[in-house]
């Protein structure tokens, strides 16, 4: 059914939105984006053309990919222009409830009812917007990680009358450009935001009480936890760490700070079950018959392959502010 959205439409054509329409062009599919002129639209597309190009020369696209982009990815005129005869219509405008909605309602006042409707938003509930979607069936939250050709993460948010057909066709859509579609709830933030602004609020509340300066949490978090994240999330790390010894870390962390960082019902209730994660063969995930072997194994290569990779990649220098915030 991807076949259905042959033509697609991409409304706001700045960091994430020509991201988005460069990885619908890649892969082959009509793409014309509209920005707030005509003037815009066409030097952004122009840049997006070129950026493929340098992707490519950079071996990090293959070359026919670029071409792809520069045959498919077009610049509209006006926002009307660029949605008709567009299946998929995405929204990437900025994070402003009140930019979004104006920009929904004449998204969804010049297409036909069938058109599915996603909006790139960040944070705000996908229901919230959805009243200025006619046929609100047809609107769900399509939310891109940046940079957009090369995450793989979309998450998928329907609202409350989101048309089940539409969500499975998104899924498709996205899963046929190589990306990594996951149906989540819609709450503020989503899964994505909600823990990484979680992360940031913490992280900036560290250098506010001179515990540590932004460099050093950096420094911390890429070598530390952050380090395990391209291989387990949350769960499976706090499985493999020990589930009452989690629950023993918070024992501290909530008489220190709090509601902010209390103990969770769901890890408490796991270590009075008994459940401790690997070493005692099953915490949020099962590790029996011989997979929790599998699993350290496999986290020991990965991590091991991990340090490779970076001592061949070296590291991009970040200054530091001369000047630090407090
Ligand atoms: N920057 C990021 O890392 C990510 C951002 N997002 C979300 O994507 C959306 C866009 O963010 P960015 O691309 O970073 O912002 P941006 O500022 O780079 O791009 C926004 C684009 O929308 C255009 N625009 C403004 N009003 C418009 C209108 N009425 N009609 C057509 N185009 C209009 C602007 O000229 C600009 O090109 C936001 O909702 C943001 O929260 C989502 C994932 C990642
Ligand atoms: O991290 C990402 O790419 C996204 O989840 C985002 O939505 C943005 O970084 C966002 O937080 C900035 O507005």
């Amino acid at each position: 059914m991807a076949g259905a959205f042959v033509r697609v439409a991409v409304v706001g054509a700045g960091y994430m939105g020509g991201g988005i329409a460069q990885s619908f062009a890649a892969h082959g599919i009509d793409c014309d984006v509209a920005d707030e002129s005509a003037q815009r639209a066409r030097e952004r597309v122009q840049r997006l053309h070129e950026e493929a190009g340098e992707f490519a020369a950079d071996g990090l696209l293959p070359p026919r990919m670029a071409d792809a982009v520069r045959e498919h990815l077009r610049a509209a005129d006006s926002l009307e222009s660029a949605v008709d005869g567009a299946g998929y219509v995405a929204e990437a405008v900025p994070e402003r409830v009140d930019m979004k909605s104006a920009v929904l309602e004449r998204i969804s006042a010049n297409v036909g009812r069938d058109v599915v409707i996603g909006t790139n938003t960040s944070a705000i509930p996908i229901g919230e917007l959805a009243s200025n979607v006619t046929a609100p069936e047809r609107f769900l939250g399509v939310h891109w990680m940046n940079p957009a050709p090369f995450v793989p993460s979309v998450e998928v948010i329907p609202a409350a009358g989101t048309g089940s057909s539409v969500v499975e066709h998104v899924v498709e859509l996205l899963r046929s450009v190589g990306k990594v579609p996951t149906v989540v709830g819609d709450s503020p933030g989503f899964v994505a935001n909600r823990l990484q602004y979680a992360l940031f609020r913490e992280a900036a509340r560290l250098v506010e009480e001179g515990v540590a300066a932004p460099a050093q949490v950096d420094e911390v978090v890429r070598n530390s936890f952050g380090f395990r994240l391209p291989f387990f999330g949350p769960f499976a790390i706090a499985d493999i760490a020990g589930l009452d010894v989690y629950r023993d870390g918070f024992t501290t962390l909530e008489a220190a700070y709090g509601e902010r960082i209390g103990t969770p019902h769901l890890l408490t209730d796991q270590v009075e079950r008994g459940r401790h994660g690997l070493k005692s063969g099953q915490g949020f995930y099962e590790f029996t018959d011989g997979l929790g072997a599998e699993v350290a194994r496999h986290r020991d290569r990965a991590y091991a392959e991990l340090n490779r990779l970076r001592e061949r990649l070296g590291r991009v220098e970040l200054r530091e502010q001369a000047d630090p915030p407090r």
